[in-house]
């Protein structure tokens, strides 16, 4: 595969919407972007940013406004459709009617552009579809029917569909909506391996910021008002543009440690916090959760968190009396109290 060269790029793209009266609503423009073999990108933005538009704008799905897509560097439209699927593939957020079809059928539908629809799965072709459903975790139901699994269930077998049909590019809309924890980590990473051990570009829309910041080799960053942010993850985020795509009042980005938080009450009593680096974490995040100032002037208690012997210990001073504490719990509790004293 040649690497030199992007699998898509976009030229003054221009996404959106035509009305019924030919008037143009348009989402996002001038986007000059650019996929390349071995990447894993991953498209994050507000909800109605415009995500979902311009994955169905690059694959194919809706027309661009104006401006250029190339698809191994010629422009999308010259495509018909099996030589776009010999080529792309897309899973989209939208529940697919699959009729009555197991879950080995409907992956092996992946198969049908390099097959023919009448074309009969050859051993090569079971093989792909074989090892989609063992990426995938897929073999536990492969012989359920699609309408009886659950959605995270289904959303696995639309991705082990998108791999059995081994594109180069693979475009996924918001692919772990509907998985647990485990199973979202899981397939981020079996995408990110993808990317690494078979040079595919891989780009997805998602909402799970924290994951895409750790495993995304690029991040494309569309904001409310349609601007677009390209970068490494870790430039996007100590550049501030990571924050401003998703500044809201009431919380705010914490570049340290790469969460989002909420704004602290600046009208609350004050509380000097010193001790262990992880332990300080919590503890702020909860004292803040209560309205308290983490702040050493006119502190009305100074909060000592450290470990002894092994186990986390809040020791609280105030002018007149010192408490130990061995949970966050309890200190919260007797904080609560002597500002209600007060
Ligand atoms: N069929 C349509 N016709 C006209 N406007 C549309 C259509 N579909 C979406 N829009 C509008 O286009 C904008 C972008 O929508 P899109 O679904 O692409 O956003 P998104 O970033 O995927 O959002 P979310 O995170 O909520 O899924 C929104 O303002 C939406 O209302």
């Amino acid at each position: 595969m040649n690497t030199s060269a992007p699998l898509l790029s976009t030229q003054a793209l221009a996404i959106g919407y035509t009305g019924r009266n030919q008037r143009k609503r348009s989402v996002a423009e001038s986007l000059a972007l650019d996929l390349w073999p071995g990447q894993l990108v991953c498209l994050l933005g507000p909800n109605g940013a415009g995500k979902s538009t311009l994955m169905r704008t690059l694959a194919g799905l809706q027309p661009p406004l104006s401006g250029q897509i190339l698809l191994n560097g010629q422009p999308l439209a010259n495509f018909n459709p099996t030589e776009l699927a010999q080529r792309l593939s897309l899973v989209l957020a939208e529940r697919v009617e699959a009729g009555n079809l197991s879950v080995h059928e409907l992956i092996a539908l992946g198969r049908t552009p390099h097959t023919g629809w009448l074309g009969k799965l050859t051993e090569s072709d079971l093989a792909q579809v074989q090892k989609a459903i063992t990426a995938t975790g897929t073999q536990k139901f492969a012989y359920r029917r699609i309408h009886q699994l659950s959605d995270g269930e289904r959303q696995k077998v639309m991705l082990a569909r998108a791999l059995a049909q081994d594109t180069n590019l693979i475009l996924l809309d918001e692919p772990t909506a509907h998985l647990d924890l485990p199973n979202r980590v899981e397939m981020m990473r079996l995408l990110h391996q993808l990317t690494r051990q078979t040079q595919k570009a891989i780009l997805l829309s998602t909402h799970e910021l924290d994951l895409a910041l750790q495993m995304a080799d690029k991040l494309w960053l569309l904001d409310a008002q349609g601007n677009m942010a390209v970068g490494a993850p870790e430039d996007l985020v100590l550049s501030g543009m990571f924050e401003a795509t998703f500044a809201k009042a009431g919380f705010y980005f914490d570049r340290t440690t790469g969460a989002f938080m909420m704004h602290p009450d600046e009208q609350g009593p004050a509380i000097s916090l010193l001790g262990d680096e992880r332990l300080l974490f919590w503890t702020r995040r909860a004292l803040q959760r209560e309205g308290f100032r983490i702040s050493q002037e006119n502190s009305v208690a100074t909060v000592d968190a450290t470990y002894q012997n092994g186990n986390a210990v809040w020791r609280c001073e105030q002018t007149d009396r010192a408490s130990l504490f061995v949970s966050i719990e309890n200190l919260l509790h007797a904080l609560k109290s002597l500002t209600d004293e007060r």
